[in-house]
């Protein structure tokens, strides 16, 4: 079988546009329909496929997960993970995207995040009559990073490194031994983390039983509850990295602050259950 395909290169997507006769934000649409049979969600069967075009030209996949035994709000929407793809190809903004159903509160909300939000052009496929509409028009008076962090401070998707380090001295790692480059993989995502309003950035990084690593970096919203958690940022670079059955992962370790107002390792260690049993998770603390 194929490998599912969550990202699209710059050629290859202009090379398709020009032999449909497409634009490339008109190509958009028509691939929402092969982007919903990637979705994964067991508990609704409700699959929602979001398809994006980053300023770079790429397009970039999103679809909704469920996690069956744990509260809905576990959940990724389609949005949230097209966002965490583009954060993983390194993409700082997005241009316009197609979706299969109108996007949630949540959502619209999640997506201030991101610098010039309002502007990014949206499609709705199950509409009658579907148009490019700006997203100000789906969220009018908008909440969001403006109300809270100083004027200049980076967004989520533009450059950051929050300077975290391992704690010292022994005592405060809470597992055994561990693979170090897993370890460091944890690091660079909690490095990349958006955390701005909790000062409590966090990263994961999974393993599967082939050795491949998956970062994934925790991302706040400034209405707090449509944060996305970092292992449910590291199971959207497993995805797109093509992996598998979740029972494929068989480490993880968590990076996340000493002290921190927000703290991981409790949710994660539910979820990390949830998904795949047998699944060790390592917590290290850093400042
Ligand atoms: O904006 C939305 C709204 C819903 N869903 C998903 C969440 C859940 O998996 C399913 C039913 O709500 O659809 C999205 O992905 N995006
Ligand atoms: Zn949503």
């Amino acid at each position: 079988m194929d490998r599912p395909v969550f990202v699209i290169e710059a050629t290859e997507a202009k090379s398709m546009a020009k032999s449909s006769s497409l634009t490339l934000t008109q190509l958009l649409p028509s691939l929402v329909t092969s982007a919903q049979s990637l979705a994964r969600p067991p508990i609704s069967n409700f699959h929602v496929g979001a398809v994006g075009l980053s300023p770079s030209g790429r397009i970039l996949i999103g679809v909704n997960v469920e996690f069956p035994g744990l509260p809905l709000h576990h959940s990724i929407h389609a949005e949230q993970f097209l966002l965490t793809n583009l954060s993983l190809h390194d993409e700082p903004n997005l241009h316009s995207f197609a979706v299969s159903a109108a996007p949630c509160g949540h959502c619209r909300q999640f997506f201030q995040e991101i610098r010039g939000a309002p502007d990014i052009q949206i499609i709705i496929t199950s509409e009658s009559d579907p148009n490019f509409t700006s997203l100000s028009h789906f969220l009018p008076y908008r909440f969001g990073p403006h109300d809270l962090l100083p004027q200049h401070a980076p967004l989520f998707l533009e450059p950051r490194n929050n300077g975290l380090t391992q704690k010292l001295p022994n005592g405060v790692c809470k597992g055994d031994a561990v693979d170090e480059k897993l370890k460091i993989a944890a690091m660079e995502g909690a490095n990349k983390s958006h955390a701005p309003y909790s000062n409590s950035p966090s990263g994961m990084a999974i393993v599967d039983c082939n050795g491949k690593i998956y970062k994934g970096s925790y991302v706040e919203s400034a209405a707090f509850n449509p944060s996305l958690g970092p292992l449910q940022a590291a199971v959207v670079a497993f995805m797109v990295g093509g992996g598998g059955k979740y029972d494929e992962i068989v480490g993880a370790v968590l990076v996340e602050k000493d002290g921190a107002m927000v703290k991981q390792e409790g949710t994660v260690r539910l979820l990390l259950e949830a998904i795949s049993p047998k699944c060790q998770l390592q917590t290290f603390l850093c400042e």
